[in-house]
């Protein structure tokens, strides 16, 4: 291996979907690292409903991620939704990268209303990504514009949604690591 290789960091990341993945590697591209995706598990349930499990889950598939690949950092994304105080619920989406010292770096994205016919189904018990695929008569949405690319007409889509995060985390990394 050359030397280059050798000290490049390996950064282990909690997910096999590709819009997350993607996100990472479009967000760090410039940086000297290797990546690793691990199916990590969220630790939480499958559709989290609050901003404190969606950001639990994120922790969580970062810590995973990193304990099982032995890597030096891990990267875990996580979306969810949470209920307002007036009943309207908000996607939500976090981020969490740690290191192999146990050091945790947070941050959380684009947080925007569901529309009324989705919160139904949401409150109904049906996982987000299960309910825009039917909305849109397509297969697996949530491996690219994701809930966030539908609600935006496709101005933003969710690689971009999470590549912001992660670049929130990691600038939060290198100014404190
Ligand atoms: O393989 P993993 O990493 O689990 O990928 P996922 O698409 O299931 O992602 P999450 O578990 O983080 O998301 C929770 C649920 O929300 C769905 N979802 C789709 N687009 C979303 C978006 O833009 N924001 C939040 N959640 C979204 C997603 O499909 C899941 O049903
Ligand atoms: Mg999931």
């Amino acid at each position: 291996m050359s030397d280059q290789l050798i000290n490049q960091s390996l950064v282990a990341i909690g997910t096999k979907n590709p819009a997350k993945v993607h996100a990472v590697q479009e967000a760090l591209i410039r940086e000297s690292l290797r990546f690793i995706t691990i199916d990590a598990p969220s630790g939480v349930s499958c559709q989290p409903f609050s901003n404190e499990e969606t950001r639990t889950g994120a922790i969580n598939r970062a810590k995973a991620a990193l304990a099982e690949a032995e890597t030096d950092l891990g990267i875990g994304l996580e979306g969810g939704v949470h209920e307002s105080d007036n009943g309207q619920l908000f996607l939500c989406n976090w981020g969490a990268l740690v290191d192999a010292k146990g050091h945790i770096w947070e941050a959380s994205g684009l947080s925007i209303p569901v529309p009324s016919e989705v919160q139904t189904q949401l409150l109904r018990g049906q996982e987000l990504g299960t309910i825009m695929d039917e909305i849109s008569n397509e297969y697996e949405t949530s491996k690219r514009e994701g809930a966030v690319g539908f609600f935006t007409n496709n101005w933003i889509s969710r690689k971009e949604m999470f590549s912001h995060i992660v670049k929130a985390l990691y600038g939060q990394y290198l100014l404190t690591r």
